[in-house]
């Protein structure tokens, strides 16, 4: 199972997940002139920062936003740099948030676990339902993927929808919660955790211990780290002793260098510096839970 090779990254090199959500104005202009495309100065770019934090990321998420927001140049961006993580055997995580109806899921897990955007991990909303999410298992099961699925998300306006009571008087993240933990129960490797995860952002403390106990056999995925607010013990809740996820960090990381003077020229020294710091502050962190 996937999870097993996530779980022993984590254990390796740390809980960082590296956000590639490379937005062409964080490439430092001096770098991106290098190149005769700008889908070679991205993937470039994204290359230095895989190189430079490697040996202390658990995983890279490569958010699909930016690169869908520049078109078939992205698109060609987002390909290779897949491909480069796998090449370095590293493991994936496409931030794709996919919802459909059943029909259409089935293309969309087509699309991003085989053929040109192949990736380890995608990113779902199971917010229209389970049956949203049934087409994904059997890559879960057969092909050594997996899934994360928003349960509690980073932004204010979780609270809108998410933090819901309903009759049975838990909130709605509870709910959807519950039925994570259920359908991961079902896909169990050998590891403590399920090849279906669970997003949960790290901007929100209430009842992190109770998610933690509830979703025993649920991975996180915790975004919020960094840039949105979030620190070390804000994530140290949802980890289980420093193994029960990974945490992202994307514009913390891609945009490091900016806190240091001249620090464009060795943008990717200043990301590997910023891994290594979060990692190391995650894991003190973590003892003390
Ligand atoms: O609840 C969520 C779910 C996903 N995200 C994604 O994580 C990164 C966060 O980027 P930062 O620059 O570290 O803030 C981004 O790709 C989001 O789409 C999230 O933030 N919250």
């Amino acid at each position: 199972m996937i999870i097993d090779r996530l779980y022993q990254s984590v254990k390796e090199k740390g809980p960082v997940c590296v956000g590639l959500d490379t937005a062409v104005e964080y490439v430092p202009g001096e770098f991106l002139k290098k190149y005769n495309s700008l889908e070679d100065g991205i993937v470039n770019f994204n290359k230095r920062i895989i190189d430079a934090t490697i040996e202390n990321a658990a995983c890279f998420k490569v958010q699909i936003a930016y690169y869908e927001a520049l078109g078939l140049l992205g698109l060609r961006a987002y390909k290779r740099t897949l491909e480069y993580i796998k090449e370095n055997k590293a493991i994936s995580i496409a931030d794709i948030k996919r919802g459909d109806i059943a029909k259409t899921a089935q293309m969309y897990a087509k699309a991003h676990f085989e053929g040109d955007f192949e990736s380890d991990f995608i990113t779902l909303s199971p917010y229209m339902g389970m049956d949203s999410v049934e087409p994904y298992l059997e890559y879960v099961d057969k092909k050594e993927k997996g899934v994360f699925l928003l349960l509690r998300t980073s932004n204010e306006g979780a609270k809108d929808i998410q933090y819901i009571t309903t009759k049975s008087d838990r909130k709605v993240y509870n709910v959807v919660g519950e039925k994570i933990q259920n359908i991961g129960e079902k896909y169990l490797g050998n590891c403590q955790y399920s090849s279906i995860g669970a997003v949960v952002g790290c901007t929100h403390g209430e009842e992190a211990e109770k998610i933690r106990t509830d979703l025993n056999k649920t991975f996180f995925l915790i975004p919020g780290y960094g840039a949105q607010g979030g620190g070390a013990k804000d994530v140290a809740a949802y980890m289980n002793k420093g193994n029960g996820g990974v945490v992202n960090s994307s514009r913390g990381i891609l945009l490091a260098y900016k806190k240091k003077e001249n620090g464009q020229k060795d943008f990717d020294r200043w990301a590997g510096e910023e891994t290594l710091n979060m990692r190391k502050a995650l894991e003190e962190a973590c003892k003390n839970i």
